[in-house]
């Protein structure tokens, strides 16, 4: 527990006055819900010796009221402040958990479940938040109160008595806190089988087209309901402890409570201390059934927090972050690959392998070959968007390590194969490639991207929204928009990755000419499948276990004897050669 407390100690020391505000009015608190005992058994003790006047009683009442309308007050001051505090780290967290996330690496992403982030940014900093509110005002409240009672109990009734009645407690705190560390361990675990559920919710979703064309409802029903059953008993586990707690609390306070009537009761009969006294002193010691039910509380809170904090700063720990140092930016865009062999971090074998190529400002290169050959590979290794392999990659005679991502970037104009729409409008998709572009810009870039004619026909025109990640859209109207979003930036160097794979062969043409009179002067890089859509390049590669095996223009490939002339001839004859 006071480990939580250490790892969210930054929080507390930056929130000092808060803080020391709320331990200020918790004390405020604390003396004030000891008064009304005191009258009490001051009271009877007065109508024990008959010594209780009309104006004795009225001044009883009018110190209970005031006792009651300050508590109330304080009450609502150090709550407020508490929870707003609590409220903050949990948003300061997950800033600093968002940040991270745009910095991670995608071979991060490769290895982490979709699901089991989506619980640490909000299972387990909600965990976090209860922790740092309920915990904190729990840990402070019940030490405090058990503290004022203790010795309340102690300097105005009997230190001999307090002694004996409270003998059980210290067993309540050594079980409580062995049951903490079991709690914390379940805790993880649960949360664990909470992500991968999660994960299986996002697959379900996602893939319920698919489920449905392969009939395959009833396995995908069956797979869920066992993760499901795997979450709920791991998370019983932890209320199995959790349950413990309860009737502990119970005993501990039963067994104080018998203490101090038997004990209690030697003393009235030797006078030590009036019949007034030892009611005063049971009313405080079932007060403490509050703290010491909070302080069981507590260490189950407190853990879980422990547990989910654990887990969110692994994330924020995690040092496998995209390179972006660099200061240098791009200007020309002279491409230099020289002997550049890559592999990836988690792959067996390297994709790219001793790549050398120049590509000038304003050539256009394609890029072909079979499928795994690396292409795409080839692009990210521009993108700087896994570490860099062995050789050299030089932009305008620079080092591509020297380059800041950011400013290289900037330059792009990026085509994935996934199109990745947001769930917004068409206007806003196509936009996010330039947020302050005019509504010319836009029409321009809808035009370039051959999606007018789709667009006239969309109910709501630009302002029509593309459903769930584009899911009321078709595949090449997808890939239109995601061309769109790159056209409207003008960038310098365009790179389309299979990014026609949907469009008809006209439609293709119909892009491939806009762009080739629209680009005129600016770097273009077209990865593809259909021999078509390079035709006109300046430069064409052929990709093979990630190596170049041709390179040229059409004209000299498909005059050539390689793998490039064959696809040429299989597109012409329409495979019938
Ligand atoms: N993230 C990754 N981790 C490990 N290996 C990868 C990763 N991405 C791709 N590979 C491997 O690198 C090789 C080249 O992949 P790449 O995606 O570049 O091929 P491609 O030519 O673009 O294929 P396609 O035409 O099917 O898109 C393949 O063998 C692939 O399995």
């Amino acid at each position: 527990m006071l480990d939580y407390i250490r790892k969210i100690s930054w929080y507390i020391l930056s929130n000092k006055k808060r803080y020391a505000l709320i331990v200020l009015f918790l004390l405020i608190a604390n003396v004030l819900d000891i008064i009304p005992p005191q009258l009490i058994g001051r009271t009877i003790d007065l109508i024990n010796n008959g010594e209780l006047t009309k104006e004795i009683t009225r001044n009883i009442l009018i110190i209970f009221a005031a006792v009651i309308v300050l508590a109330y007050i304080v009450t609502y001051w150090w709550a407020y402040l508490l929870f707003e505090g609590a409220i903050k780290i949990e948003s300061i967290i997950r800033s600093r958990l968002m940040r991270k996330f745009l910095l991670l690496s995608p071979s991060f992403y490769e290895k982490s479940k979709t699901g089991d982030l989506m619980a640490k940014a909000t299972n387990d900093l909600k965990t976090v938040n209860m922790a740092t509110g309920f915990g904190i005002i729990t840990l402070l409240d019940s030490t405090t109160f058990l503290l004022t009672i203790i010795l309340v109990m102690g300097f105005t009734i009997s230190w001999q008595l307090t002694f004996f009645a409270l003998l059980p407690l210290p067993l309540l705190a050594i079980i409580e806190q062995r049951l903490g560390k079991m709690i914390n361990k379940r805790h993880k675990s649960s949360q664990e089988a909470f992500g991968v559920m999660n994960d299986a919710v996002l697959e379900v979703v996602e893939g319920v087209r698919l489920t449905r064309s392969y009939v395959q409802e009833d396995a995908e029903n069956r797979r869920f309901h066992s993760l499901t059953e795997n979450y709920l008993n791991k998370f019983m586990k932890v209320e199995k402890l959790d349950a413990f707690f309860q009737p502990l609390t119970i005993i501990v306070v039963s067994s104080s409570i018998a203490i101090s009537f038997g004990y209690g009761s030697v003393l009235v009969n030797n006078g030590l201390i009036t019949v007034g006294e030892l009611i005063t002193f049971n009313v405080y010691l079932n007060m403490l059934i509050w703290p010491m039910f909070a302080l069981g509380m507590l260490f189950n809170i407190m853990e879980r927090g422990n547990a989910s904090y654990d887990r969110i700063q692994n994330v924020l720990d995690e040092a496998d972050v995209l390179n972006t140092s660099g200061e240098m930016s791009v200007k020309e865009t002279n491409f230099n690959f020289n002997e550049v062999t890559f592999k990836y971090p988690t792959g067996n074998r390297n994709s790219l392998r001793n790549i050398t190529l120049e590509l000038n400002k304003g050539e256009t290169l394609g890029i072909v070959g079979k499928t795994g050959s690396g292409k795409s590979t080839f692009i990210k290794q521009l993108l700087k968007i896994y570490p860099e392999g062995t050789g050299e990659l030089i932009i305008d005679g620079v080092n591509i390590s020297s380059l800041d991502r950011k400013k290289l970037r900037e330059k792009l104009g990026y085509v994935s194969q996934e199109n990745i729409l947001f769930s917004r409008t068409v206007r806003e998709n196509i936009m996010f490639g330039k947020p302050d572009a005019t509504e010319e810009e836009m029409m321009e870039a809808v035009r370039l991207s051959a999606f007018d004619e789709d667009l006239k026909r969309m109910p709501e025109g630009l302002d029509t929204l593309v459903g769930e990640k584009g899911m009321s859209l078709s595949g090449g109207q997808k890939q239109r928009i995601s061309i769109a979003r790159s056209l409207i930036r003008q960038p310098d160097i365009l790179i389309l990755d299979d990014a026609l794979s949907a469009v008809d062969a006209r439609t293709e043409q119909r892009i491939i000419n806009h762009i080739k009179n629209n680009r005129q002067g600016k770097t273009t890089i077209i990865i593809t499948h259909r021999l078509s859509a390079v035709h006109h390049a300046d430069k064409i590669i052929v990709l093979e276990n990630g190596s170049i095996v041709e390179s040229g223009t059409h004209k000299q490939l498909s005059d050539g004897e390689g793998w490039y002339s064959e696809q040429n001839d299989y597109f012409i004859t329409g495979g019938e050669s």
